[in-house]
């Protein structure tokens, strides 16, 4: 392949919500090695989610190390690292010893929902909104860094003195594989803060002072692609640099090649988080989508439109682990298969309250349309249908705001193995959905910017190189029963919603 420069394998790490993966790629982009651990999720509260940091830490060296030995390398045949992460995900951490000061409060969190609310009310929405791209949300990280400073006795004050470390999961990461050197995250995960001016390109006083975050905590913010340091020894046994870093929807956005304006991938994972590139300038959103950061090559920001759903597969691990009618995530593919439809059934999974475009953080999930011949294959079909459904609510926002529809659907993230799902958002949507060779784009994304950096890929054509179609899907569903199951969905939506 004629991008490559030197011979070199990269690892990259994906810390997801619910799984930590290391993938071994090697210099065409092509996976040799996998290693993947599921780790334990904290529910202390009505809609509060933790992780433990410690977990994840312990995580990451083992699946790094066992991606290694399984591809049959040591650090040597390692050119560079590159780091992807569930976002928003908060953790504050002794800038002395490394050590959290409370667990990891996840993006799916709503303790801080009243404390928006209120800032809303008082009026800070518009200028949030221009200088962050983002809405005033528990979602995102501000309000959750402020909410450990007042709850853990002394933080407020020893990050003020510059004591304490702010970061997401990237950064925590960062901090810690390099032996405590580097305090850093990149700008795509800054853009998930509500702190930072995507404009500027930095930290925002304004925004700081709204917030209640001092400056202290903060990380620099470098490129996607950059320098973070060098890894400790004894991670892979000797030094390996980090020189990749994005947050796993825009490193997915970079790993399926939508490199160009207007491009559009979906990610199916925990969550689904579909984002369209927009090039070099920031488009606001008329539909209530968010503005943020794709990527940030040599300085530059490349932009994009997103629309976030809270919950696509955690609804299908919630038929799994909560009302046990399936064993294996997997089986729901037959399961849609095995009923002609889904007899009516509508399953909205507003567990953690609905984010795009109706940002409702009161709704609350609900099957509606049972009748007695229903059955867990009904439930299921629907669970799937809601997934297609909610990015048919995506992908009409974003044509609203970007004046026309995509050629296509790029697809990707665990639930995209699913064939009947696959076929249903192309039914739903009207678009034709490919679903690319290495399903792992996140992990590819990053695994590409570390690449980039370090010269294995000589350029950002080579990123597009890298993307293989596997499989396209058709849309083939006729007009009026397209129309007539989404209304059903847009009033089992409007149940869901909360009441003032
Ligand atoms: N074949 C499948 N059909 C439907 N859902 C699936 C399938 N395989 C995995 N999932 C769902 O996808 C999610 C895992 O995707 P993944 O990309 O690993 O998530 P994350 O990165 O958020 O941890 C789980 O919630 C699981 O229930
Ligand atoms: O862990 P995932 O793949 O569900 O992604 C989580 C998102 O980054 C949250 O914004």
């Amino acid at each position: 392949m004629t991008k490559v420069s030197k011979a070199g394998h990269v690892l990259a790490i994906d810390q997801g919500t619910t799984s930590t993966r290391a993938i071994l790629f090697d210099a065409h982009g092509t996976p040799v090695a996998v290693a993947r651990r599921e780790f334990p999720q904290h529910y202390p509260g009505e809609g509060w989610v933790e992780h433990e940091p410690a977990d994840i830490l312990r995580d990451v060296r083992i699946v790094a190390r066992e991606a290694m030995e399984t591809g049959g390398q040591d650090a040597s045949g390692i050119a560079a690292i590159g780091i992807t992460n569930q976002r928003e995900t908060t953790v504050v951490w002794d800038r002395r010893t490394g050590e959290p000061i409370h667990r990891a409060i996840v993006w799916q969190d709503r303790r801080t929902a009243p404390v928006c609310r209120a800032l809303t009310v008082a009026g800070h929405d518009r200028k949030v909104r221009q200088k962050t791209g983002l809405l005033i949300d528990a979602y995102f990280s501000a309000t959750k860094i402020a909410w450990v400073l007042d709850h853990v006795e002394g933080a407020r004050t020893r990050a003020e003195r510059g004591e304490l470390c702010f970061g997401t999961i990237d950064s925590f990461l960062v901090f810690h594989l390099t032996g405590g050197k580097v305090h850093a995250t990149d700008a795509t995960n800054a853009s998930r803060t509500l702190l930072f001016d995507i404009h500027r390109q930095d930290w925002d006083d304004e925004l700081l002072a709204i917030f209640r975050v001092p400056r202290a905590m903060l990380p620099q913010v470098l490129d996607s692609a950059d320098d973070y340091g060098m890894t400790v020894p004894d991670l892979l046994g000797a030094p390996v640099p980090i020189a990749g870093v994005a947050g796993d929807q825009q490193a997915a956005t970079f790993g399926q090649s939508c490199l160009e304006p207007g491009m559009v991938k979906s990610t199916y994972g925990t969550g689904c988080f579909a984002l369209i590139n927009t090039g070099s300038t920031p488009v606001e959103s008329q539909n209530r989508l968010l503005t943020t950061v794709a990527y940030r090559l040599d300085g530059r920001p490349t932009y994009a439109l997103e629309g976030s759903i809270f919950v696509a597969g955690a609804a299908i691990k919630w038929l799994r682990d909560g009302l046990g009618v399936i064993t294996h995530a997997s089986q729901t593919d037959d399961m849609a298969t095995r009923v002609p439809d889904s007899h009516g059934v509508y399953f909205v999974p507003a567990f953690v309250g609905l984010g795009a475009p109706h940002w409702d953080p009161d709704a609350r999930a609900a099957i509606h349309g049972m009748t007695f011949d229903a059955g867990p294959a009904h439930i299921a079909r629907a669970a799937l249908e809601a997934v297609a459904y909610q990015t048919r609510d995506l992908m009409d926002a974003m044509a609203g705001d970007w004046g026309g529809r995509p050629n296509a659907l790029r697809i990707d993230g665990g639930m995209a193995a699913n064939d009947w799902l696959c076929q249903f958002l192309a039914d739903m949507t009207g678009l034709p959905v490919e679903r690319p060779e290495v399903i792992e784009t996140t992990a590819l994304g990053a695994a590409c910017l570390a690449a980039l950096r370090v010269g294995l890929f000589e350029g950002i054509g080579a990123v597009s190189q890298a993307w293989k179609l596997d499989r396209r899907f058709e849309p083939r569903m006729d007009e009026p029963r397209r129309a007539k199951l989404y209304g059903g969905w847009l009033d089992a939506v409007d149940r869901a919603r909360s009441r003032p």
